[in-house]
């Protein structure tokens, strides 16, 4: 039989079709491998998508030759199935997924040895204290390299080089730092309580038999679900499989890097953003070869590519961080799913309060659903009432209501910690003008300027501009006149330090000073008690363990209760039982109180009495009739350009060109909630249909008809989106 002949090469750029080249008669090439070939009057590097016999509609002489392959691991065929998945499903162009899961060859070039040094046993000729204290370090005999022993013996680099001169140190070349230090399964074996131990061995016998499965882990908060999924880890580990857990937020997983290093001895590999280039294309290419065994990351981790993988997990998995609201629109619980059915492989998502969509997938046995109805060592969830606050809210220009003030004042007698939760970075979310009312706006966007006091800078939380504050109105012209309208986290912050000046005060929040690191160290400090009151937006009710927390204060719940978003109902109610959740964690007899306008509302209701399953009937009952998903499929067209005619204009000339049936519901085009971002107008159009409905099919067939959009007008399609904004 003779090679193929012709290959189809995807090349990750904004086309949805692979191209087709010739293959030289020398050169051997695979599916998946990476090779650069010309296109225009470049080279670029493309992944092999298909080989084939016949050159396939293009005459052969018009085909250009593949330049070269690269010698680095291919494109897995689970990858390659995934990015088609993703792009048939998304409608994404196809070379923008595979840019997702591609590192360019030149990245994964093996790294350059390091080179260390080593006692060679003889004297220095001229000895200082300096080169004294490098000796007697070095004196153990081991190598180490260059900058470390300098650093180590607290001297400069170059009295090291000095004594290789010299004799008395010489240079060898270092193997190259382990990418992931072995995990043993046995290190530190969990007991685990009897609802724990039934969940666990149902998913260990699933990762022990291999196939597809998915499980939807629900256990309430401090239930111990990371215990169980850790032995399912173990059993993977014990086949010699690998693991990928997904987390929403990878930058603040340091306690559960932990958590992992007590049970496995060591800490998995982390693949996110922040790590460096070197390390990454080690993580890269150690998971393609099989060294890598479990790897912990953001959604972006979806795109490894695993050589043998037996276990997925997905934490938090109700989380909306998963799905990716710009560029691809994809959903990385749903595509976790998608893969591990690619690769025969179960697929665990684990949370205390399940997307409704993971719940109907469960009570309809599309999942099987291993409950935890209990927290680990039968510790109390923490006692929830509401404080009304049309009756007993706070006095004027005041957040907190005299009964939370008590609450605070009771939990820091008895030295415990209270978490005030308040979903609103900055210190005012509005700035108004009292002589002439005008509100301080976003020149770019449909929205208020934040007024960030600790920054001294009113800010766009959109498109991120920002000014200092005004000092005169620019629409009356007076001066001094503005005021701050409602409470940010650091307001808030200023209410408790004249409150409770004891208190050591922290605040959590995404913008702080300092990045991702310093609030890294606050949470840690957090969980050390090394605060007595700690004020955060929804950073902190993502699934950290704060054991000396004994009070949750929600100061206000009716944020996220009345905008007309289909989720609202159902993000509310995550976001304070999660945030409640994390009260009474290591100590009885901890509380709640939850402060708002409309405490009879069926999900406050839902939360205050712990009745869970209340909140899912009615959430479920009221998807079914309203068709919304999972009962029906949305798909969401948004048309932006710089002027709002245009967009309007496009956003017409699609739906004149709607094909007619009644499958589908469109509704639109309407202007968005937020009509202006970072200066460009935005149209929405929401397509409905019935859940076995072929959406995106539907959508292909239809958008393929009409003509691009032009100028500075885009398209953006989002299937399943989790935003209406
Ligand atoms: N079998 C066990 N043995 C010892 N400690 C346990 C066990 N199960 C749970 N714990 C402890 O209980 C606490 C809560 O567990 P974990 O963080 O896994 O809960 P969770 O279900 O993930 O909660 P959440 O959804 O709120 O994040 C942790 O401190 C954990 O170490
Ligand atoms: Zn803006």
């Amino acid at each position: 039989m003779s090679a193929p002949r012709y290959a189809d090469v995807l090349i990750p750029v904004a086309v949805d079709r692979p191209y087709s080249y010739r293959i030289p008669a020398d050169l051997a090439v695979g599916p998946g491998d990476l090779v650069a070939v010309p296109l225009g009057n470049r080279t670029a590097v493309g992944a092999v998508w298909r080989l084939r016999d016949e050159p396939g509609g293009v005459s052969h002489n018009r085909l250009k030759d593949i330049a070269a392959r690269h010698d680095v691991p291919p494109v897995p065929h689970e990858i390659r199935r995934l990015v088609d998945w993703i792009a048939d499903y998304t409608l994404a162009p196809r070379g923008m997924v595979l840019r997702m899961a591609m590192r360019d060859p030149d990245a994964l070039a093996p790294p350059r040895p390091r080179i260390g040094v080593r006692a060679t046993g003889q004297p220095a000729s001229r000895p200082t204290p300096s080169r004294a204290k490098v000796l007697a370090l070095m004196a153990d005999g081991l190598a180490r390299g260059k900058s470390e022993a300098a650093r180590e013996a607290g001297v400069s680099v170059g009295v090291i080089d000095g004594l290789v001169d010299d004799g008395a140190l010489e240079a060898i070349t270092l193997a190259p730092e382990a990418v992931a230090l072995p995990l043993d399964p046995a290190y530190a074996v969990a007991s685990l309580n009897t609802a724990q131990k039934d969940a666990a061995l149902a998913i260990e016998d699933a990762v022990a038999a291999g196939g597809f499965q998915v499980f939807l882990l629900d256990g309430v908060t401090g239930s111990g679900k990371t215990e169980v999924y850790f032995e399912a880890v173990a059993e993977a580990l014990r086949q010699d499989k690998q693991t990928l857990i997904l987390v929403p937020e990878i930058a603040l997983t340091t306690q559960f890097l932990d958590r992992f290093a007590q049970r496995f001895g060591h800490r998995p590999a982390a693949w996110h953003s922040g790590i460096g280039a070197t390390r990454r294309a080690r993580v890269w290419t150690g998971v393609a070869a099989g060294e890598v065994k479990v790897v912990i990351g953001a959604r972006s981790a979806l795109f490894l590519p695993f050589k043998a993988l037996g276990l997925v997990v997905v934490d938090e998995e109700h989380e909306q961080a998963y799905k990716q609201d710009d560029g691809v629109h994809y959903h990385a619980r749903d595509m976790a799913v998608v893969r591990a059915r690619l690769h025969d492989a179960p697929v665990v998502l684990a949370s205390a309060t399940p997307s409704v969509e993971s719940r109907v997938n469960a009570d309809k046995g599309r999942y099987r659903r291993l409950i935890l109805p209990e927290r680990f060592g039968g510790r109390e969830m923490p006692k929830i009432a509401t404080v009304d606050l049309k009756t007993r809210g706070a006095p004027h220009g005041r957040w907190i209501s005299p009964a939370l003030e008590l609450a605070v004042r009771d939990t820091l007698a008895a030295k415990e910690q209270s978490l005030l939760f308040l979903n609103r970075r900055g210190y005012a979310p509005l700035t108004l003008c009292r002589a002439c009312g005008e509100r301080v706006q976003c020149p770019n966007c449909t929205a208020w300027l934040v007024d960030h006091r600790f920054r001294r800078r009113l800010v766009c939380h959109h498109c991120g501009f920002s000014m200092p504050p005004l000092e005169h109105c620019p629409k009356c012209e007076a001066v001094d006149s503005f005021v701050a309208c409602g409470p940010g986290v650091e307001r808030l912050a200023e209410e408790c330090a004249t409150l409770f000046p004891e208190a050591r005060l922290l605040v959590l929040s995404s913008d702080m000073a300092g990045g991702i690191e310093r609030i890294r160290q606050e949470i840690e400090a957090v969980a050390k008690g090394e605060a007595d009151i700690v004020i955060g937006t929804q950073l902190v009710a993502k699934g950290h363990n704060f054991p000396h927390l004994a009070l949750v204060g929600v100061i206000d719940a009716d944020l996220g209760l009345s905008n007309g978003d289909p989720r609202a109902g159902e993000r509310t109610f995550q976001l304070l039982q999660q945030v409640v959740g994390r009260a009474g964690r290591a100590k009885d007899g901890s509380r709640a109180l939850i402060q708002t306008h409309q405490p009879a509302h069926p999900i406050i209701d839902a939360i205050v009495k712990g009745d869970r399953e209340a909140f899912y009937a009615a959430e479920i009952a009221m998807r079914e009739e309203a068709q919304l998903p999972p009962y029906g499929r949305l798909a969401a067209l948004v048309v932006s350009a710089e002027a709002q005619a245009d967009a309007f204009g496009y956003a017409r000339t699609i739906m004149r060109a709607a094909p007619v049936g009644t499958d589908v519901r469109l509704l639109g085009p309407a202007e968005a909630p937020l009509a202006l971002v970072r200066g460009r107008h935005r149209v929405r159009l929401l397509a409905r249909s019935a859940r076995a409905f072929d959406m995106s099919g539907w959508l292909r067939a239809w958008l393929s008809s009409v003509e691009a959009p032009r100028g500075n007008v885009r398209l953006e399609i989002d299937v399943d989106p989790q935003s209406f904004l």
